[in-house]
């Protein structure tokens, strides 16, 4: 089985979709679609004949053993291999209608609406306020007042608000790792995103922090369309509404994720749920 789909150069090719599990998307708004994406680092094939959907509104993640291609494939959406020399992907990846590969894309204005956040917090050391005014004075110019009350609305949006109210003079890279995460997160959010990219974001974290980030994720797909990279997947279970499986930079199986944790088609997917390999 097959559809039809025209390459980052508008060629027609054909994308396999039989790893595809029957996903009821009804009533669903599609925010991005990947298709028949492959990724290279130089000669070395990365990825091969990608293809997805992410939804407004809903989470997906990325799961699969170490190497499979999930943070290639996440940073792909925000273009973040632009940085690196012989990097390059190929195929089509349709953000509300435009191909976000396309050579002339606006790297920075991508950036705004597709934000990330990293596996390490990354605080810039600079004070608590600062870390988010920074990022937005990027994209607009607000009056002052406009520009406090964004960086309040962000901080209580990342559930950072009432720890951090009286000090926001204090430099963020003396917060707490958990703090520093949802710091970041304030930061992606005050520059009002459409999708907000989480590679790995609980992985420095203790279960408390952990607990509170995946909250947070959970509330903030209410507004934003999310993805998120995780080896945990009682984390993917938990905080994700779709999962793809991927395997030796192939995609192997994308369904909802009750559906691909309890009856997986594939027993490549099944054998990594269940822990035996990976
Ligand atoms: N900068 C690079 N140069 C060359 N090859 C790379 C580079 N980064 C990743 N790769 C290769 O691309 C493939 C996919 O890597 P990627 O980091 O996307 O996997 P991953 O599933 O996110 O792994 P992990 O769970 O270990 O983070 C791997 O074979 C990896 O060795």
């Amino acid at each position: 089985m097959s559809i039809a789909s025209t390459n980052g150069h508008g060629l027609s090719t054909a994308v396999p979709v039989a790893t595809h599990a029957k996903v009821d998307t009804a009533g669903l708004a599609e925010k991005v679609s990947i298709k028949n994406l492959e990724f290279f680092y130089g000669d070395s094939r990365a990825l091969k004949g990608i293809s997805l959907s992410l939804y407004a509104n809903k989470t997906t993640a990325f799961i699969g053993p170490s190497g499979c291609g999930k943070s290639t494939l996440l940073r792909i959406l925000n273009r973040m291999y632009d940085l690196y020399p012989g990097q390059r992907a190929t195929g089509d990846v349709i953000f509300d209608g435009d191909n976000l590969l396309r050579a002339d894309q606006d790297i920075n204005l991508l950036r705004a609406r597709i934000g990330m956040v990293f596996q390490k917090p990354t605080p810039f050391p600079m004070s608590i306020y600062e870390n988010i005014a920074f990022g937005v004075r990027l994209y607009e110019s607000l009056p002052k007042a406009e520009l406090d009350a964004r960086v309040e609305s962000a901080l209580r949006r990342a559930a950072l608000w009432d720890e951090v109210k009286d000090k926001l003079n204090a430099n963020g890279q003396s917060l707490s790792g958990g703090q520093q995460q949802r710091l970041c997160i304030a930061r992606t959010v005050a520059v009002k995103p459409e999708v907000i990219l989480f590679d790995e974001p609980c992985s420095a974290l203790d279960p408390i922090s952990t607990a509170k980030i995946e909250e947070l994720i959970d509330e903030l797909k209410q507004d934003y369309t999310i993805v998120i990279v995780t080896h945990n997947m009682q984390q993917a279970a938990r905080v994700s509404d779709f999962t793809a499986f991927m395997y030796l930079g192939e995609l192997i199986e994308f369904g909802a994720t009750e559906t691909l944790f309890t009856t997986p088609k594939d027993s490549r997917t099944q054998a990594y749920i269940t822990g035996r390999f990976g």
